[in-house]
C-alpha cells in the first residue's frame, strides 16, 4: 500500500510536530501555492480552478512552485481545495472569478440531505491521491508533503450558505432549527474526512492539517456542540485507522481563540493559531501540551521590510521550542513574492544569530 518514496532530506517539520526540540523553527505558509505567485497565474490562466485540482500533473506543478522558488521553505502542501469533499458527496461547486467558490444548488432544507451520498473516497477523490503520489516523487525528499481537508463545520457552512457569507444566517438557522439533521450531516462529513485523510497518507502525505476556517463564527458553547466533537473524532479515528503509519496532525480552528485550552485535550499534535492570539499568552494556556503553529498577521507582508522584520523577530522570540512558523491565515493575493522571500530569510537569520 505504501510506495517507496525518495528519502526525506529535511525533516525539521516532522520533528517539530512530534514535539522534538529543533535547531531552527520550520516554516511554511498557508496558501503558499496561490495567487500572489506569477507562475501560479501562468498555469491557472488557461484552466478552470477545479480542473487544475483534478489534473495530477497540474496540481503537482503548482504545489512545487513555492518549493522551487524559495530555498528556505520547509514543507509543501498539496494543491487542492477543502470543497472537493462536498463535490464527492454529489454537490456542484464552481470557482467564480472575484467571488470565490459558489454552490449553484446549496442545501436549503433537511430534505435536501437526500441528494448527498457517502462516497467511495478512494474512487471519487482518486485524482487527489494521484497528485499526492506524483508530488511526493517529484519532491525527491526535499521537504515533507502535507495533506489536508476542511473541518465538518466549515464544510457544512459552505454547503448551506452556498459560498462565502457575512452573517452565516442560513447555517445558523440549520443548527438552531434542525439540530438533529445538522448533527447527522456533521457526522457524515466526519466519516468522509477520516476516509479522505487516511487515503492521503497511503498516497504519500507525511503530515495532515484540518482547516476549520469558520470556527470563529460559533459561540464557545456552540463550538463544543457543532465543531469540537467532529474535530476530535477526525484525529482519533484517522490515527487509529493508520496505526503505525499515522502521521502528525494539525488543527487550525480560525477565530476560535477561546477553544485553545480544550483543543489541547484532542489527539492533534499541533494547534494552528491565527494572528489574534498573543504568542506568549498562548504558550501559557497550552503549557507544552501541544506544539503551536503560526501566527504572523498575513497583512504584515504588505508593509515595510523593517516592520516585517521587527514583528517576525518578536514572534520568534515569544514562542517556545519546538514551534512551526506560519502566517495566522493564508497568504493573500497582492503580496509581493520578494517579501515572502525576505520573511523566510528572517526566520533563518534569527536562529543563525542565536547559534553564535
Ligand atoms: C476556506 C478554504 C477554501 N479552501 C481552503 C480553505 C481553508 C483555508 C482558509 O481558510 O483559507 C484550503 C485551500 N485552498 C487551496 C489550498 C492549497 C494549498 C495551499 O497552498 O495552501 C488550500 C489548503 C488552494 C486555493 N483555493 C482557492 C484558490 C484561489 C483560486 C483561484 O485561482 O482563483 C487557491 C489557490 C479558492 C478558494 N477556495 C476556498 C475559498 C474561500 C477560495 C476563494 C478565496 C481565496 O482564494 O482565498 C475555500
Amino acid at each position: 500500500m505504501m510506495t517507496n518514496f525518495p528519502i526525506l532530506k529535511n525533516d525539521l517539520l516532522l520533528r517539530a510536530a512530534k514535539g522534538e526540540k529543533v535547531e531552527r523553527f520550520p516554516c511554511w505558509i498557508m496558501r503558499q501555492a496561490g495567487r500572489y505567485l506569477p507562475e501560479y497565474h501562468e498555469i491557472r490562466g488557461s484552466h478552470d480552478f477545479f480542473t487544475v485540482c483534478q489534473t495530477p500533473s497540474l496540481a503537482c506543478a503548482i504545489t512545487l512552485q513555492p518549493i522551487n522558488r524559495y530555498a528556505d521553505i520547509d514543507a509543501a502542501i498539496i494543491f487542492s481545495d477543502i470543497l472537493v469533499i462536498p463535490q464527492a458527496l454529489g454537490m456542484e461547486v464552481v470557482m467564480e472569478e472575484k467571488r470565490g467558490p459558489v454552490f449553484p444548488e446549496p442545501l436549503v432544507v433537511p430534505m435536501d440531505l437526500k441528494r448527498l451520498h457517502r462516497p467511495d473516497v478512494k474512487k471519487e477523490l482518486d485524482y487527489v491521491f494521484k497528485a499526492l503520489r506524483l508530488t511526493r516523487t517529484e519532491l525527491n525528499g526535499r521537504v515533507p508533503l502535507i495533506g489536508f481537508c476542511g473541518a465538518p463545520w466549515t464544510l457544512m457552512s459552505y454547503m448551506i450558505e452556498g459560498g462565502g457569507s457575512k452573517s452565516f444566517a442560513k447555517v445558523k438557522s440549520w443548527i438552531f432549527a434542525y439540530e438533529k439533521e445538522s448533527l447527522g450531516l456533521l457526522n457524515l462529513l466526519t466519516d468522509v474526512c477520516v476516509d479522505f485523510l487516511v487515503e492521503q497518507v497511503h498516497a504519500g502525505a507525511q503530515m495532515l492539517q484540518v482547516f476549520d476556517s469558520w470556527a470563529g463564527e460559533l459561540s464557545p458553547s456552540d463550538f463544543q456542540t457543532f465543531s469540537l466533537p467532529f474535530l476530535r473524532r477526525i484525529a482519533t479515528e484517522t490515527k487509529q485507522r493508520l496505526g503505525e503509519n499515522a502521521t502528525p496532525m494539525t488543527v487550525f480552528a480560525k477565530g476560535a481563540w477561546y477553544a485553545l485550552d480544550i483543543l489541547c485535550s484532542t489527539d492533534y499534535d499541533v494547534i494552528g493559531l491565527d494572528w489574534t492570539h498573543d504568542p506568549a499568552e498562548a504558550e501559557i494556556i497550552v503549557r507544552g501540551r501541544k506544539v503551536l503553529q503560526g501566527n504572523l498577521d498575513p497583512g504584515v507582508l504588505y508593509g515595510s521590510d523593517e516592520t516585517m522584520k521587527r514583528k517576525t523577530g518578536d514572534m520568534l522570540g515569544a514562542f517556545n521550542n519546538p514551534h512551526i512558523l506560519n502566517l495566522g491565515h493564508g497568504i493573500t493575493p497582492g503580496v509581493n513574492p520578494e517579501m515572502v522571500s525576505k520573511f523566510l530569510r528572517e526566520c533563518h537569520i534569527f536562529f543563525e544569530n542565536k547559534a553564535l
